[in-house]
């Protein structure tokens, strides 16, 4: 999408409120496009001027067609709702957003007569816990039954959905939709909502006192910026001029650096001044672990929904390898995925104080210290005669 070539087109970005849709939106904005952010939730920063951000709920049609303002010429649909924890356990709304929430989409594009649609989409509409090394677009998609949560198996349906769009007719005689979707790998940045503060809360409660499975197994990440310009090149790679080469197609979209997952994070862990935990538990374990936390949700979550701490999409997430070729968005998109690090996450984190501060590993040490003492005090005085305690 260059500048100097359509300042005056209008992008609106579903789900423009979130943390990847924001950052998308405010590129968009400096590169002189006119942007629409449409949410059912605000974004977290300030909207930069020239933005404009419209409320409503991607599950009602009347919603989504009243975001479309001026020549919108791209819809990149972002929103999507049930990707981790808690959420990932709402059947009903994860179905109404994502899928619902996806043919309203593709309804208002083919009635307001949007040439162009990106769909993000994610890894897991091809993986459902097995292995997969350097896979490509020729994988076929898991079978809908194989999905161990609702959140992969309905971004499945609605990627077909946008996938199958792809060439159908305008209304009123203005052309045809060119759709295509990307397949991010887990997000990651500063500022970034859903996984890493999660990560932080667990590290700062002394939770993370263990990683699991294969310290061999390799998974994939992308950075936010990445995935920005992925974004941008895809929906110009939909273009006439293109040769609309992306037509109808998906793209697999990381950093192409696969990486443990628990080695990903050590960065972040040592950068705000944790220990990087010693202990490695098996994956099955923690896969039952996660199994019947999910049962334990699925019966009490009604009246206290509660966080899980890990869902068995999330074992399998961070602990089978399963990481995939850039090739073809390079290829065809142009895509280069540029060299980012943990360091900003961790700056961003300090920022927003948090961080092991010297005080509190020495109030720490003081802690255990005090504790080690007094079990001490217990087990002496277990061998103490009754009446030597009486007189203490
Ligand atoms: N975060 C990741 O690691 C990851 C990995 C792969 C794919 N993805 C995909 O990338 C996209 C962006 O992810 P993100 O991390 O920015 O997520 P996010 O949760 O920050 O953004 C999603 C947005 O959708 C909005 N939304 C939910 N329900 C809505 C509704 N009923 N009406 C209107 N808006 C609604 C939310 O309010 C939120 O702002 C999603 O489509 C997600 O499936 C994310």
């Amino acid at each position: 999408m260059d500048s100097q070539r359509s300042p005056n087109e209008t992008v609106l970005i579903t789900g423009g409120g979130g943390y990847f849709g924001f950052r998308l939106g405010c590129a968009l904005n400096l590169k002189g496009f006119h942007v629409v952010l449409f949410d059912i939730s605000s974004p977290a920063q300030t909207i930069p001027e020239g933005i404009k951000f419209v409320h409503g709920d991607i599950r009602h049609l009347a919603d989504v067609e009243k975001a479309f303002h001026g020549n919108v010429t791209c819809v990149f649909h972002v929103a999507s709702y049930g990707m981790s924890g808690r959420e990932q356990l709402n059947r009903k709304l994860i179905h109404e957003v994502n899928v619902r929430g996806t043919d309203n989409v593709l309804q208002a594009c083919q009635r307001r007569g949007v040439p162009r649609l990106v769909y993000t989409s994610t890894f897991n509409v091809i993986f459902g816990g097995q292995v997969i090394r350097n896979g490509d677009e020729s994988l076929p998609y898991l079978p809908l039954h194989l999905h161990p949560d609702h959140y992969s198996r309905t971004k499945s349906i609605a990627e077909k959905k946008v996938l199958e769009a792809n060439g159908t007719a305008l209304e009123r005689g203005k052309g045809v939709l060119r759709t295509c979707a990307l397949r991010p790998a887990g997000i990651y940045g500063p500022g970034e909502q859903r996984h890493l503060p999660r990560i932080v809360s667990y590290i700062e409660r002394g939770l993370f006192k263990f990683v699991y499975g294969d310290p061999r197994s390799l998974v994939e990440f992308v950075h936010v910026d990445n995935l920005v310009q992925a974004h941008i090149l895809a929906s110009e790679a939909l273009r006439a001029d293109k040769g609309h080469v992306a037509s109808g197609q998906p793209y697999f979209i990381s950093d192409g650096r696969p990486v443990n997952n628990f080695e990903f994070f050590r960065p972040l862990v040592e950068g705000l001044g944790y220990t990087f935990p010693p202990t490695r538990l098996p994956l099955g374990l923690i896969y039952c672990f996660a199994f019947l936390t999910e049962m334990v949700h699925f019966i009490l979550g009604r009246l206290y929904n509660f966080q899980p701490f890990l869902t068995r999409t999330e074992v399998y997430k961070t602990g089978v390898t399963h990481y995939c070729s850039l090739e073809k968005a390079r290829k065809e998109l142009g895509y280069e995925a540029q060299p980012y690090d943990l360091q900003e996450v961790v700056e961003w984190f300090e920022a927003h104080g948090h961080g092991r501060s010297p005080d509190s590993r020495i109030s720490e040490c003081c802690v255990w210290g005090g504790l080690l003492g007094f079990l001490l005090v217990v087990a002496a005085l277990t061998w103490l005669p009754p009446p030597v305690i009486l007189l203490l």
